[in-house]
């Protein structure tokens, strides 16, 4: 599914420092394109897709970002639904509510919010997970899909909503140094993957905390990718006069001047490495609605497979 913004939507010029891309609003533009497509298939086909989160244990960062799925999933016409579940849950009682939720036919899509309480080994869960309901991608069946580059299976959201991002700033791709810090299953190394695949043809590095001399990589960069989880980590000596920076991070910091006391910050030191980029994501209001919004992208191409549905976009 296309994002509705235009190039020029997603993308905020500023006197004398990078472009910022707006991935709120790209964000939107996409949920606007799903709300359509979900109209269609409730108007033309009598199918309502469904998105259910399970949500275990009391982590408040959990629960914030939670919320926002099923609001945003049910503001887009779907049937959103969030399962809470004690911190003391079993292994086998998650399993459990899983395999209810792959037999729900009104259920298209099936996402267990991570990170999960220790007794329960995260790779298990994600393999109770049908794969074709499987809308985060993290299931061993899409993450092989991914990598030989069959295109029926779900390409992770955030990954992909970076791939959007880049898109609709119409940063080029082709044949340009990409450097991706972070190796993670759910970030980094799906990101390398979206970005190598043939037709993209990024030539992609990626770096991780063994990695020697990582600044040297990072300057090499024309795009540089930080998902590693530690707040403000990259700094303007790391980045490439011109690059385009998008950060991925999302980190809570304590902040006495605000409300909360809390704030967030990105893996980016963002004032300093905007006045060396050429364009940058903010945290928040950049990569983060776009995982949401790929999510509910996601759970309708779902819910389009397995009703036997064609794409509106293949018409
Ligand atoms: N916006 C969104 O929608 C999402 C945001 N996030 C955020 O993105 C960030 C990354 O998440 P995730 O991938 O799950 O994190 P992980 O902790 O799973 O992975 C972090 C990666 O960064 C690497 N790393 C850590 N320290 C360094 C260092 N000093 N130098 C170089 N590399 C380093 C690690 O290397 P090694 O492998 O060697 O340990 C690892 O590969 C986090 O801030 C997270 O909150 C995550 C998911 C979605
Ligand atoms: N199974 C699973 N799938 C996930 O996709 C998944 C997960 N578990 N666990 C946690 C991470 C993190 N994640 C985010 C989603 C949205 C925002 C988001 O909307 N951020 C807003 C701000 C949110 C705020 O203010 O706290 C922004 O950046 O503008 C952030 C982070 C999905 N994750
Ligand atoms: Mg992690």
């Amino acid at each position: 599914m296309r994002a509705e913004a235009s190039a020029t939507d997603a993308v905020v010029q500023d006197e004398g420092s990078a472009r910022l891309i707006d991935g709120a609003a790209v964000a939107r533009g996409v949920r606007a394109r799903v709300a359509e497509e979900v109209a269609r298939l409730k108007a033309e086909h009598g199918l309502t897709p469904g998105l259910s989160v399970v949500l275990v244990g009391d982590d408040p960062a959990s629960a914030v970002y939670v919320r926002n799925k099923e609001k945003q999933s049910v503001e887009a016409g779907m049937r959103g639904e969030t399962i809470r579940m004690p911190a003391t849950t079993t292994q086998e009682e998650l399993l459990a509510v899983v395999d209810r939720l792959n037999a729900d036919e009104r259920v298209h899509g099936i996402l267990v919010q991570m990170p999960l309480p220790k007794q329960i080994e995260p790779a298990a869960v994600i393999r109770g997970i049908r794969p074709d309901k499987d809308v985060d991608a993290f299931h061993p069946a899409n993450v092989g899909k991914l990598l030989i580059g069959e295109r029926d299976g779900f390409a992770p959201c955030t990954p992909a909503g970076v791939m959007v991002l880049l898109e609709e700033a119409g940063v080029p791709l082709k044949g340009a140094e990409v450097v991706v810090v972070g190796r993670s299953n759910i970030v980094g190394k799906p990101m390398a993957a979206l970005l190598m695949q043939p037709g993209v043809d990024a030539t992609v590095t990626v770096c991780h905390s063994r990695t020697r001399d990582l600044a040297a990589h990072t300057r090499r960069a024309d795009v540089l990718i930080a998902a590693i989880g530690r707040g403000r980590f990259v700094t303007a000596d790391m980045v490439k006069p011109g690059a385009v920076v998008i950060d991925v991070g999302m980190n809570r910091i304590d902040d006495p001047t605000t409300k909360t006391g809390t704030r967030l910050v990105g893996d980016v030191d963002f004032d300093a490495v905007r006045s060396v980029a050429s364009a940058i994501t903010p945290v928040p209001g950049g990569v983060g609605p776009m995982t949401i919004a790929m999510l509910l992208a996601n759970t309708v191409r779902a819910a389009r497979q397995l009703a036997g549905v064609a794409d509106a976009g293949a018409r």
